[in-house]
């Protein structure tokens, strides 16, 4: 599985903001849109498009067009923040939903929402979540995926888990992760160390 850290002095200074304990939600979720910006247009570097004539008001050029817009697919709730911007900086995509969370024991996904096209052989799908941390989460999202025909997705994180990144390799599935940084590890509760706490209670307060 290819892992491509997004190493760039302006969004390790979003990231520092977002893992510092004093942000505050707004401030929280400002940074995350930023970031995701810089996150999206790296994941974006390699789509493949398509040329066609464009006339400027002095001559025909070159232009470009994507060969296949994507499907973006935030998981709720804490990739609700990231896909304001991603849709912003690719018109043209679609977005799915999956919604679930965490049991606090078991730290395995229980899945409450799921709205995806039937069909998605032949789209690349970005799935947009800040926190890869077991994998569980992420593992079940692309399956669901799959099951729909995908071959080409790509997982968008602000922060992965070694643990987690494992658990994508394991799964076969055909994933590339693109993230500001892979942390230590984690810890007994599951949360990434040093992390930056619960993305989705740091963006919308406790559920
Ligand atoms: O890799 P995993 O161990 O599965 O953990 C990662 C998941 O945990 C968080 O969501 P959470 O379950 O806290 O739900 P929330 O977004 O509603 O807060 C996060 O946004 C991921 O979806
Ligand atoms: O560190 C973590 C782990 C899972 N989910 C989060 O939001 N944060
Ligand atoms: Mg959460």
């Amino acid at each position: 599985m290819n892992t491509h850290v997004v190493d760039h002095p302006l969004a390790a200074v979003l990231l520092t903001t977002m893992r510092d304990a004093r942000s505050d939600n707004a401030t929280f979720r400002a940074a995350l849109r930023r970031l995701t910006h810089m996150l999206v247009y790296e994941a974006m570097r390699e789509a493949p498009v398509d040329t066609f004539d464009v006339v400027t008001p002095i001559a025909t050029t070159d232009g470009v067009r994507l060969s296949h817009p994507p499907l973006l697919v935030p998981v709720l709730r804490a990739g609700l923040g990231m896909v304001e911007q991603a849709s912003s900086l690719i018109p043209q995509a679609r977005v799915g939903f999956v919604g679930m969370a965490r049991d606090e024991q078991t730290h395995l996904p229980v899945p409450y929402l799921e709205s995806l096209p039937a069909d998605l052989s032949g789209i690349p799908v970005y799935v947009l979540d800040p926190m890869l941390a077991t994998g569980g989460s992420m593992v079940h999202t692309i399956d669901l995926l799959v099951a729909r025909g995908a071959t080409d997705v790509t997982a968008v994180c602000v922060v992965a888990a070694p643990e987690g990144v494992a658990a994508l390799t394991a799964s076969g599935h055909p994933v590339r992760l693109v993230t500001a940084a892979v942390d230590e590890g984690l810890n007994g509760d599951a949360f990434i160390v040093p992390g930056l706490g619960d993305a989705g209670d740091r963006q919308f307060g406790p559920r």
